[in-house]
């Protein structure tokens, strides 16, 4: 199956491959963990069965589901508890996650989530506008990728956008976002 992968896969597979390999043969070396992240239909999926494919082969494998934050936490003391190893972060195993970080918000203290979004929204609107993308009646085409943001935008609409506006300059890490949301 191995021999089906792209370019990107194989980065991936080869990085993965070789950290396990480590960790079996030094139970000393330091866990890892990999989040791998791709855009939808990008083939995460794909290379994850590779994985698990050639493991399984090799009789080595855990279930390494993507989960909430507790869940993770869980994991690790459990597999640190099971492996009797507290000095490295899942008791020295490799933990192989995936997902698509463009669907997670990231994380703004004392905002809530809805302003968080439509400063994204603006973000990438004003991205299309660089790419001379088309726009409908004043509003900012988004993407097909950002679509499911849709909702968002359309509920918050201009009430929404100067709070933001006001929230989201007051935080330093989202300041830069700030000029998208003069609409
Ligand atoms: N190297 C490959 N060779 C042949 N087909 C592939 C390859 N990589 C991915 N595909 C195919 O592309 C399609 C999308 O791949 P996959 O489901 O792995 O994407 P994904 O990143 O997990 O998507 P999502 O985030 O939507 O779950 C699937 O039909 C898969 O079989």
């Amino acid at each position: 199956m191995r021999y089906l992968l792209n370019a990107d896969q194989n980065v991936v597979f080869t990085e993965v491959m070789v950290v396990i390999a480590a960790v079996d043969s030094d139970a000393e070396a330091r866990s890892s963990v990999f989040f791998v992240n791709g855009p939808g239909g990008y083939g995460k999926t794909f290379l994850c069965n590779c994985i698990i494919h050639s493991l399984r082969a090799d009789s080595k494998i855990d279930e390494a589901p993507m989960a909430a934050k507790e869940a993770i936490h869980c994991d690790d003391r459990l597999l640190q508890d099971v492996t009797k190893n507290d000095r490295t972060k899942f008791g020295g195993k490799v933990l192989l996650l995936g997902g698509v970080f463009r669907q997670l918000l990231p994380v703004v203290s004392h905002v809530p989530q809805e302003f968080t979004a439509v400063a994204i929204i603006q973000a990438v609107a004003s991205e299309d506008q660089h790419a001379s993308r088309p726009r409908a009646r004043g509003v900012p085409v988004v993407p097909a990728s950002h679509r499911r943001l849709d909702v968002s935008f359309n509920l918050t609409a201009s009430r929404g956008l100067r709070r933001a506006s006001r929230v989201l300059g007051a935080s330093r890490e989202y300041r830069h976002l700030q000029p998208c949301l003069q609409a």
